[in-house]
This record gives structure tokens, sequence and C-alpha cells, in this order.
């Protein structure tokens, strides 16, 4: 039976030694925590680092003791802990990735661990690896693997998923192997992200890093349909909700409330990390007692700090950070019986955790930076009465499904001041309603759902990228096309002009037909309707091609001329308003690139480098389309990335609405088409179960056949005039 192999640098379980016996602890860390209940079903094992560096006798021990938890280990040496985890992972990727720029380090014997540590989890993959296999790959420790394991196993299934932010293209291409990440992730099939702007700062730095163009959330990597969505992760709502109803939490409730006293509570509850804000959430609780006096002995924040990489430097100088702001504030607002900060640098499980959630009333969660947070979710899961307040940062992942927390911008202390007032001043009423609303949202979208969503989307996609991938038309399917055009009596063929019946040249006003085109163009005319579909102006059209008695269809459809008639403009046209401002902006890349040039079309622009030195025209338009891109959201265009070319048209038009448009009310028993770059795949798609759609060229199409260049298109269409 197939199964789910989930990968991640940390196994749901930690090994800790106690007088030289090894203990099995669960891991903290909401990866642990969330797919905790997924890798037991069936035969399906999570591959990853339990946590320790062993002796070979006792790693022997550990494997076989794993086993037997449908887990396996990747042992890491210390040297490898000290390189591929603390450092590259965790001192280059995490604060590049958390924007904490200052904290990053690049060290080339570091990324060498990191080469070798991702390569070691891939060999661990493949030994247990079986060809109908998925395997769910996780987060920025592992980036490489996914390359790695497509290299060797072409067609296996690959998601992967990154729990951490994604950052913009400007910091991520301050880190030298940027373009090696890259590649790294694209060997996956789906990538998930927790939230939408990570996945477009993924997209944009594929785009702009390592050349690839983007249609929606899809890339095309050397063939292979890659695709890139957001994807929140969510909890086990239930088991939190029972955790914190349970007679064990109450009880436990009850106890620290008798020690603790009557104060109201704020729970801070975080891994040791800078990203979370940690001092920032202590220093806006100082001054919020120093501003509002009368509520100094009547809160006090309850702050857990779960101990995390604490051999980084800037993770040991945070805790001490930490320790000195308790012991100053307490310091400062503390009397005999008023502790304003109870401090717990550990872990504690769940139900102490339950305890926590439902005595605090208010949790105030503000990092910096936060891929998703989990706390946050917990939090309100765990309250039992639909009564407290979250206080949010909007840095956090989860913000963006969470919008009746308090949401707060962790820079702006006066903000966070004013939010701790907000908060224990919030009627009832009002508690109730937000926290409700935030209880409906978590309770919808569970860590269950989450994990079926990825699979489901990772399985659907393998099933279209085997169903879209063109089939190489063999001489014996050429003379099935031929037989079947032989016997029919109303057939059309809908050409593509430029890259399908004629090659690309410098000059695209050197492209008129040559003897050997018009000679296949007017015989064919005579045995079929022939329509040239193109993204030509009609003025080159006409000049080439307005002998013949075929119909053009110039500039994706805007402009339709039939044979022997004049050209018409489509009507239902949006207006050309765009153009000015967009213009300006090709303008502007064309002053500062050497051999581009506009070619103004009557409703769309498009800007050429084919004459441009190839690094840089490949540099310039890869800018020029993410700027394009982003000044045209919500303006109905297309930005198309074609062959040496970024043309920019109105969406409403393409060839697909257009060919269509041409068949309809018509009984033809034979439809054909060629065509071979983006905007003929919108033709191949709207035909798909009528026509024989053949793409000219590599890659992936919506095509059912393919041939290699314009020369082969040229040889069948003579093979079918022979035919008839
Ligand atoms: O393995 P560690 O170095 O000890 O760190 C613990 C984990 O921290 C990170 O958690 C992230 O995943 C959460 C769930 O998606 C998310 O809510 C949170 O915002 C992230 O920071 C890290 O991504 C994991 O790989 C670590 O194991
Ligand atoms: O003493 C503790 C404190 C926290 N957690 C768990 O650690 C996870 C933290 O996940 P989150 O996404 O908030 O942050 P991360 O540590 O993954 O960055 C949550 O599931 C918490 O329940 C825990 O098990 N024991
Ligand atoms: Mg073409």
């Amino acid at each position: 039976m197939a199964k789910t192999i989930i990968v991640s640098n940390r196994l749901p379980i930690r090994i800790e030694k106690e007088e030289e016996e090894l203990i099995y602890k669960t891991s903290e860390g909401g990866l642990a925590t969330g797919l905790g209940s997924i890798y037991k079903e069936n035969d399906n094992i999570w591959i990853g680092w339990p946590g320790i560096s062993l002796e070979k006798e006792e790693e022997q021990e550990v494997e076989e003791e794993l086993i037997n938890r449908n887990m396996r280990p990747v042992f890491l040496s210390e040297s490898e802990v000290q390189e591929f985890y603390l450092g590259f992972s965790n001192q280059t990727l995490w604060p590049a990735f958390h924007y904490f720029i200052h904290h990053m380090r690049f060290k080339e014997k570091e990324w060498i661990a990191y080469m070798q540590a991702n390569q070691k989890f891939a060999d661990a993959i493949s030994k247990w690896l079986e060809p109908d296999d998925t395997i769910w790959v996780h987060d920025y420790q592992l980036m490489l693997v996914p390359e790695l394991l497509r290299n060797k196993f072409p067609n296996v299934t690959i998601g992967f998923f990154q729990h951490i932010p994604f950052p913009s293209y400007e910091v991520f291409r301050m880190i030298p192997w940027r373009k090696k990440l890259l590649n790294g992730l694209l060997g996956a099939d789906f990538i998930g992200f927790h939230t939408y702007d990570d996945m477009r700062h993924f997209l944009s730095s594929c785009h702009r890093l390592a050349g690839y163009s983007y249609n929606r959330n899809q890339i095309l990597v050397k063939n292979r349909l890659v695709e890139v969505d957001s994807l929140p992760m969510g909890i086990d709502y239930d088991k939190y909700a029972e955790s914190a109803g349970s007679q064990l939490a109450k009880a436990k409730e009850i106890s620290y409330r008798d020690s603790l006293g009557p104060q109201d509570l704020i729970l801070s509850m975080d891994r040791l990390d800078y990203s979370k804000g940690i001092p920032g959430r202590l220093r806006a609780f100082e001054k919020f007692l120093g501003e509002y006096p009368e509520y100094q002995g009547r809160v006090s924040m309850f702050l857990i700090v779960v101990p995390s990489r604490d051999k980084v430097p800037s993770y040991k100088e945070l805790k001490e950070e930490v320790e000195f702001l308790v012991g100053h504030i307490n310091g400062k607002y503390g009397t005999i019986n008023y502790v304003p900060i109870h401090f717990y640098y550990r872990s504690f499980p769940l139900d102490d955790l339950s305890a926590f959630y439902r005595m605090c009333k208010i949790a105030m969660i503000t990092p910096n930076r936060d891929g998703m947070n989990l706390v946050s979710k917990e939090y309100i899961a765990s309250r039992e009465n639909v009564d407290g307040v979250l206080i949010l940062s909007e840095m956090a992942g989860a913000s963006k499904e969470l919008s009746d927390a308090l949401l707060v911008n962790p820079n702006d202390e006066a903000q966070m001041v004013l939010s701790i007032k907000t908060a224990l001043e919030m009627p009832l009423s009002e508690q109730k309603r937000r926290m409700s609303s935030m209880q409906k949202t978590v309770q919808k979208y569970t860590i269950f759902q989450w994990v079926d969503l990825f699979i489901n989307n990772l399985k659907d996609l393998k099933k279209r990228q085997l169903a879209m991938a063109t089939k190489k038309l063999n001489s014996g399917l050429k003379e099935k096309l031929v037989e079947e055009f032989k016997k029919a009596k109303e057939p059309i063929i809908f050409l593509d002009y430029d890259g399908t019946l004629v090659p690309f040249h410098e000059d695209p006003n050197d492209c008129a037909p040559d003897e050997e085109l018009t000679g296949i163009l007017k015989k064919l005319s005579k045995i079929a309707q022939l329509v040239i579909i193109s993204g030509r102006k009609a003025g080159n059209l006409d000049l080439w091609l307005s002998d013949l008695d075929i119909d053009l269809i110039a500039e994706h459809g805007i402009k339709v001329k039939r044979a022997g008639k004049d050209w018409e403009e489509n009507e239902n046209l949006i207006s050309n308003e765009w153009k000015t401002e967009a213009r300006s902006i090709m303008e502007f890349y064309i002053q500062r690139t050497p051999g581009a040039f506009l070619e103004e079309k009557d409703h769309t622009l498009v800007w050429h480098y084919r004459k441009v030195e190839k690094g840089l025209g490949d540099l310039r338009s890869r800018e020029l389309s993410s700027h394009l891109k982003h000044f045209m959201t919500n303006k109905d265009l297309n930005v198309i990335d074609g062959d040496h070319v970024v043309e920019v048209k109105p969406s409403a038009i393409n060839k697909g609405k257009a060919s269509l448009e041409r068949i309809k009310g018509q009984n033809y028993d034979y439809i054909m088409v060629f065509g071979d770059d983006r905007t003929d795949e919108d033709t191949f798609e709207a035909l798909t179960d009528k026509a024989h759609t053949i793409k000219v060229g590599s890659g992936f199409s919506f095509a059912k056949f393919a041939v290699e260049n314009h020369e082969e298109v040229r040889s069948l269409l003579q093979d079918m005039i022979d035919a008839k």
C-alpha cells in the first residue's frame, strides 16, 4: 500500500540522556504538535532527527525503538548539529526569513554542511521510498531535499510545506546561495505556505532570481508543472477544547489560582526566540504599569519561555535580556503580595498548558515575525466560557485569519500599551462576540483539514501533470490524424504564426512567409477552413497573408478578418486607458536597456528584448514583468512573459475565446490547432475536447500532442494535403 513519508528536521519525539538511560520525550514546536497524529496511520512513517548525538550502538537501539513507533531516525553528528542546524538553518535562514538581517551570517562551511545534511535526509528517504509513495517535506532546514529526490526519482510525488515566513525578494536575494535554495524547493510538485504574502514573495524570488516565469500560482520547471499555494495550518481543536474542559485542567487551575491570588493574568508563551518579540512585550507591560498605576497589584504577566536553540549566541543574549527585564520589572513594581511577572523558563505538558489557557484572561502574542503561531489558536480553542481577549501581532501568520483579535504592530509601543488596557477593560459582551467568531474560524479549519487539503492538492496536481504531459507525435499518430482528415467533410485548422509556421527572427517585421509556406497555405485553404490565429498586429498579417483565401485573427482576437472580407474589431472591448501608464513603465525600461523596443498594437503593448545583450535582457524583462504585474493588479489585464517579449493585454481577450467565437454555430467535423507559446495554451484549453491540439516545442502544455518545430508542422500539413 502506498504510504506517506513525512520528513522534517525534528522528529515528533526528542531523545534525552539521563544517567546513561535514553528517555523519549515529545518535542515542542508547532510542527511536531500539529502533525503528531498523522504519521501513526497505516504504513506512514516520519523521518527526522531525534535531537541528540549518540554512540553507534545507541543509534542501533534507537532505530529499533523508533521503527516500532512509525519513525525513522536521521542521526546528526555534533559538527552537523553545529553547522547545519545551529549554523546555516538557524543563523542564516531563520534570521533572513524573519527579517532579522543583523543576525544573519554567511559561512561557506555552514552552507556545505547544509547541502550535506540535506543529502543525508534525501538518502534516508530513498532507503524507505517505494514508487507510489507520497513524500511530504517540511520546513526551511530541508529546502534542498525536494530537488535531490527529484533528480533520483523523476516521477515521484513530492510536497513541501514552509512553516516559517518567506521573505521579500529584497531580503532573500542577500543570501549567496539563493538560487540553489529556490531550485531545491522547486524539485517539489506542490509547495505550501501559511499566507498569501509568503507565497507571493516566493514566486517573485523564483521569477527574479532564478528566471522562472509564473502564471497565477503555477511555475513550469523543466517541463514539470509546479504549484504554489497558501494553506494556513490549523490545530486539533477538539483536543485543546476537551483538555481545557477536563476535570484535571480545572483542578490544576484552582490549585494554581490558590497560590497566585486573584489578579487578572496575561499569558505570554513562546519558545525562546528573538522573532517572538518577548522583550518588547515586557517593556510594553512595564510601561503599562507605569502609565496606569491603578493596575499595579491587579494584573500580572504569566511568562512562559520554552528553551530553544540556546547554543546560538543571539538566543543566549536574548535569555539574558529577558531575565534582566523580568528582574527589573519585578523589582520596580513588585510588593510583598504582588509579583508583576511570573516567569518560567521550561516547557510544560498539555494539562498544564490547558490550565494556563483557562486561567489567563488575556493572551498577549506579539511576535516581530511568526510563520503562523499555534499558541494563539490553542488559546482560543481552550476558552470554554467563550470569553477572554487575544492581543495578537499583525506579523504573525495567524493574524490573517484571526481578525477579531486585538491586532497590534509590535513595534508600536504606545499601541501595545493601550491594547493591554483595552483588553482588561473590554466588556464581557464584546469579549464573547470576538471569541465566538474566532472559535468558529479555528474550529472550522483544523489540522486534519489542513493535512487533507495539502495531500489532496498534491495528488490532484500529480494527476493533472500526468494528463497534461504532452505526447510526442510519432509517425503512427500522424498517420491517424491524416487518415481522419482525409475522411472529414468540414475541417477547420487553427494555426498560430510565429514559432509555429515560421521560426523566430531578430526583427519581428522580417517574418514574411517564404515560398514553401505560401504554397502549403494556398493548397490547404482549398481543402479546409484555415484560420491564422496570432498575437500579431492586423497590419502584419494583412501585408503577408491577405492574398490567401484564409481567415485572420490578430492581436489575440481583438481583430478578425474572414476570408475575402474586411477587418472587424471585437466590439466587446475594454478601454485603452491603461496604456498610458503601462507605456511609461515600459519606456522607462527601454531607456535603461540598450536594444529593447516597444511595439504598440491597437489594444496591447509589447516590450521586445530579442536584441538585448543576453543576461541583461533576461534581468530587465523579469524586473519589468514584476513591475507591470504590480501596477496592473485589479485592472483586468494580463502580463504575459512570452518568447523574448513581455506583453500586456486586456484579460478579457485571448485566443481561446477567439477560437470558440470562430466555431460557434458551425458544424466542423475535424478541428485541428497548432501553437507554440503561452497564448496558444488558451486555445488548447478552450478546444480541448473538440480538437486535435498540437504544441510546437517541448514543455508542459494543455495540447494532446507535441511536435518539435515549425518544419515538423509544415511536413504534417503537407502530408494532409497529399492525402486529400
Ligand atoms: O526544531 P527547533 O529548532 O527546536 O524549533 C521548533 C520549531 O520551530 C518552528 O515552528 C514553526 O512552525 C509552526 C507550525 O507551522 C508555526 O506556527 C511557527 O510560526 C513556526 O515558527 C519551525 O518552523 C520548526 O521547523 C521547528 O521545529
Ligand atoms: O510549554 C510548552 C509551550 C508550548 N508548547 C507547544 O509548542 C507549540 C508552539 O507552536 P507555535 O506555532 O506557537 O510556535 P513555534 O515554536 O513552532 O515557533 C504549541 O503547539 C504549544 O502548545 C508546549 O508543548 N509546551
Ligand atoms: Mg507563436
